[in-house]
């Protein structure tokens, strides 16, 4: 039986534990709130996301002790917020995850270090890459618990990794395959969530499909541009893991950056959307990180930029799609 430690308590982790315990893991499952952890072992239901799942308790093991549940596992699933991920594992030192094979669910950046996730992990732990991998793919928390045909991509260098992690979620409704591109995945899954958070301002502002699908065509453009920047190497960026999650993020009526996006769009401020989700939308910590990483590398990404002028110097919405409309062909 493989032994998971999954951190987290959102959505995602919720679906993740529902993937991986259903096909026989042993899901160690630390979450930061007490009466959360209790409700679940009481009830079998994580009441604040994904409530209809329930667990079996002889496979999922909720627990607030963090070190417990790390030291028991053999993967590690990271599962929260990037914005958390400091925190999370703060308590940790570097032999706890010593000869741990690490998975990263994360799709955003480390905020004030610009790092992805699997990078910021590797140096805080001086991991080697290897010992890595990013869950990734078109694949929406609430259609996992709706049992939904979903497709997942596993990332890393180590092809065995991806292969074995691949191997543990593979089940009815979910096809899962390993790929080397470990970086690009990370940004791609990390910049579409930009583009989608865009694409909801653009709705929220009354644009409609027609120009959603110019939004999405430039933006898989500005992608490439970014992604080759920081890590050339030839890759088909309409693979599911690329265009395929932009796509469902882009979309989805479940998307948490669209529906941020389309928040702002129709007037919120960002600390009223984000109040009223109640979930995250990584899309707005990210865009910071981008722009700043972009300071030097100097690409051109419109998109980003006009979501950078929006939620982080008041630009107003309107102004910045009329400045955008005009760049896109
Ligand atoms: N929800 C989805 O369908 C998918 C989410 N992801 C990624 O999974 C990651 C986690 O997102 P979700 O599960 O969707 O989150 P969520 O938006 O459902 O829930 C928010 C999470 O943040 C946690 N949180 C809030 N304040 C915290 C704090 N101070 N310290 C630690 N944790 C705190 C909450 O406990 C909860 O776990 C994100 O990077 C997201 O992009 C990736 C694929 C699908
Ligand atoms: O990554 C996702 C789907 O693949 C989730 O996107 P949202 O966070 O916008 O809901």
């Amino acid at each position: 039986m493989e032994k998971i430690a999954m951190i987290g308590g959102g959505s995602w982790a919720t679906a993740l534990t529902k993937i991986l315990s259903e096909n026989g893991a042993r899901v160690g499952w630390w979450q930061r709130s007490k009466d959360d952890v209790q409700h679940l072992r009481s009830t079998r239901h994580n009441r604040r996301y994904l409530s209809s799942v329930a667990f079996d308790l002889t496979r999922v093991f909720p627990s607030t002790d963090l070190e417990e549940v790390v030291k028991e596992a053999d993967w590690l699933v990271l599962a929260v917020p990037a914005a958390f991920v400091k925190d999370a594992l703060d308590k940790l030192d570097r032999d706890a995850l010593k000869n741990k094979r690490i998975i990263s669910a994360i799709k955003g950046m480390i905020p004030g270090k610009n790092l992805l996730v699997t990078d910021y992990v590797a140096e805080r732990f001086r991991l080697p890459v290897a010992s890595l991998g990013i869950v990734a793919g078109p694949c929406h928390a609430e259609e996992v618990a709706l049992e939904k045909q979903s497709y997942l991509t596993i990332g890393s260098v180590d092809h065995q990794l991806a292969e074995d992690f691949s191997q543990l979620l593979r089940n009815r409704y979910v096809k899962a395959h390993p790929m080397a591109d470990l970086d690009g995945i990370e940004y791609c899954a990390v910049m579409k969530n930009i583009i989608a958070l865009t694409c909801g301002i653009a709705h929220g502002l009354g644009y409609g499909d027609n120009f959603q699908a110019v939004l999405v065509s430039n933006a898989v453009q500005e992608m490439r541009r970014f992604v080759h920047a920081l890590n050339p190497q030839p890759r088909d960026l309409s693979a599911s893991a690329y265009l395929g999650d932009l796509l469902v993020t882009a979309y989805s009526q479940f998307s948490r950056n669209r529906t941020f996006g389309s928040m702002i769009g129709r007037g919120y401020s960002v600390k009223s959307a984000q109040m009223e989700m109640n979930m995250v939308a990584e899309g707005y910590y990210a865009v910071k990180s981008i722009y700043e990483l972009n300071k030097e590398l100097k690409v051109p990404m419109p998109i980003a930029t006009a979501a950078y002028h929006i939620l982080y110097e008041k630009i107003s919405p309107a102004v910045e799609l009329e400045i955008l409309k005009e760049k896109f062909r």
